[in-house]
């Protein structure tokens, strides 16, 4: 058994004996639940308090374990351990290893999970989620098998069918032509597919659906939790006709778990050909991405559903599926007509739901076009990463489609963006890249030499949120490390020259001229302007329009104008939040064309 441990030498004594009996408590309780741990280094790792009951965020966890290899991400759910199953041995070994004693911030409380690693001799075959994303699914779609078990399934379905059951104030109970629905928190109006923002159901949703709320949340998907839920249940012969869920009134991504029968989702998409996926129970579905903006959802009314091309028909008993929403509270906030009218967010709740729609929403649908234009590096980006010692580990965050991920060829990169499509783009161009967002960053402290930060933190809606993510560049970097961050400047002249982007000017004096909108205040409160292309910005938050060419679309008629959220920075201003940052010390600060930069060192 000491085979297996393996502490660091630095450890004393004392800690170490502690950390031996520890660690053999912990090996019991594997063993009681029925895994069979191996003294000898074998190619699966159990860590234990890595599970979906540890609150460990799986996204961050996965980008964790693939530090070390090739290996799919076995996680046991509602137990606190997770399993992960490597390509060889040496990886595991690897793995397990480094990840001893690792510790790892939880979801929801600000506490560590202490990781103990061990070896299996064989691999769970019972409630064993397959946490990856599918190629036969529509982009964005996250499925996620057997994300509660059997027993939890059977819980809620008792608690569902009781609400069913009663008439209640808390909850609205309809039946529908084609299913029964239960709405929680609000009321789902079929005819305006939307909320009653001032009429929320005053019980808010209920207790029984937490636990299941809070694992959805340790996904690291979720910007935000969800306050409206609709319960479906189907009847065999029951569906739902094909929709995208309201943008205007839902923010973000939706989450759907399915209990009881089986069923065929359909997925259809304008120009696509239509994807039919197998929802099976206790599955869990993150519509994110395409899947949520671009693909329309539904299940066909039928009492059967003809499975593996045509090879098995399963007969559809009762399913309840769950929805989980977020209400947009600021109905003119999400979409994208410029007639609707924006605030400068003030609180935490609302930088998030203007981020979700005007930031993240946007990317996610101008990625082609976006990419298209975004394919030259800016010079002194590249000085920077070429001034960096050979063989340096960097992490470029907000990579957007890739711009400089290839640019170095003596440096090891790796990019991460919030949008789902740009780093599809990337991996088409086999760019080491991740989803996630820049203000919580799933990567351990101090694991690169350096980070760059190109033209991202201008998309934070509030000052703390900014700062936020200047912190999360300076963990991710060693002592000593060095981060470049570039910002849009509300200055578009320096020394009397005039940024690229003004002088662009001249030649696109056809650009669509939507009327700029001077901030005045309303209520009290800043609203933010639309800013008029390739002129002069008339205040620090603002709203850009992207005037979106289909770039795949060969007509080139299909043009749409989205409007992205910017705060401009003022000359010093990146510079003072760097100041207010412990461990920051700011190296270098200048102007290039128009943007505000600075080079940092963590110290
Ligand atoms: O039953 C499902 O899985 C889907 C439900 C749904 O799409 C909805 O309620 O909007
Ligand atoms: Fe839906």
């Amino acid at each position: 058994y000491s085979k297996v441990i393996k502490l660091r030498t630095t450890m004393s004594e004392a800690l170490k004996k502690r950390q031996e009996k520890k660690k053999r408590k912990i090996c019991a309780k594997l063993q009681a639940y029925g895994l069979q741990i191996d003294c000898n280094p074998t190619s699966t790792v159990v860590i234990a308090n890595a599970g979906i009951g540890n609150m460990v965020c799986s996204t961050e966890l996965t980008h964790l374990v693939s530090q070390y290899g090739d290996c799919i991400l076995l996680k046991l759910d509602g137990k606190s351990y997770a399993v992960v199953q490597y390509k060889n041995t040496e990886s595991a070994k690897y793995a397990a290893e480094s990840l001893e004693g690792h510790q790892m911030v939880k979801q929801t409380k600000n506490e560590f999970a202490t990781f103990y690693c061990f070896y299996l001799n064989n691999i769970p075959q019972e409630d064993v989620i397959f946490a990856e994303e599918k190629s036969d699914l529509p982009n964005g779609l996250i499925k996620i098998e057997n994300f509660l078990n059997k027993e939890e399934e059977q819980a809620l379905i008792n608690c569902i069918q009781h609400d069913i059951s009663i008439l209640s104030n808390d909850h609205v109970s309809e039946k529908l032509k084609h299913r029964t629905v239960l709405h929680y928190g609000y009321k789902f109006r079929y005819g305006t597919n939307d909320v009653d923002i001032n009429n929320p159901i005053s019980e808010g949703l209920p207790n029984y659906i937490e636990n299941l709320l809070d694992r959805i949340m340790a996904t690291g998907y979720l910007p935000s939790r969800p306050d409206q839920l609709t319960i479906n249940m189907y009847e065999p012969g029951d569906g739902i006709p094909p929709h995208t869920d309201n943008t205007r009134s839902f923010d973000g991504v939706l989450s759907t778990v399915s209990l009881g029968s089986h069923t065929v989702m359909n997925f259809s998409k304008e120009g696509a050909e239509r994807i039919d996926v197998c929802v099976e129970p206790r599955t869990l579905f993150l519509f994110t991405g395409e899947s949520r903006y671009e693909w329309r959802h539904g299940i066909q009314q039928r009492k059967f559903d003809i499975l593996d091309q045509g090879k098995k028909i399963t007969t559809r008993t009762i399913r309840y599926s769950l929805t989980f929403r977020t209400v947009v509270k600021d109905a003119g906030k999400s979409g994208c007509t410029q007639k609707e009218e924006f605030l400068i967010p003030e609180n935490e709740s609302d930088a998030n739901s203007l981020e979700s729609s005007h930031v993240h929403s946007v990317y996610d649908k101008i990625a082609d076009h976006f990419s298209s234009t975004r394919e030259k590096p800016w010079p002194h980006v590249v000085e920077f990463l070429q001034s960096l010692p050979r063989a340096s580990v960097v992490l470029d965050v907000g990579c957007g489609s890739g711009r400089y991920l290839g640019v170095c060829q003596q440096h090891f990169m790796l990019g991460c963006d919030r949008s789902v499509s740009l780093i599809n783009i990337c991996k088409q161009k086999n760019f080491p890249s991740f989803v996630c967002n820049g203000l919580k960053l799933p990567v351990r402290e101090g694991s690169f030499d350096a980070c760059i930060c190109i033209a991202v933190i201008h998309h934070y809606a509030t000052e703390k949120r900014r700062i936020q993510a200047i912190k999360e560049l300076l963990r991710a970097v060693r002592i000593g490390g060095k981060i470049l961050i570039y910002a849009w400047a509300i200055e578009q002249t320096c020394n009397n020259v005039k940024s690229k982007y003004l002088k662009k000017n001249a030649v696109t004096s056809n650009q669509e001229h939507i009327e700029s909108d001077v901030s005045s205040p309303k209520d009290g409160k800043q609203k933010l302007a639309v800013h008029v292309n390739r002129t002069l910005f008339v205040q620090q938050d603002l709203l850009v329009p992207w005037k979106s060419k289909n770039v795949n679309s060969k007509s080139n008629n299909s043009c749409s104008t989205y409007l992205r959220y910017y705060h401009v920075f003022k000359e010093n201003e990146l510079q003072s939040l760097c100041s207010q940052i412990t461990e920051c010390s700011v190296l270098k600060s200048y102007h290039d064309n128009g943007n505000w930069c600075v080079i940092l060192e963590k110290v």
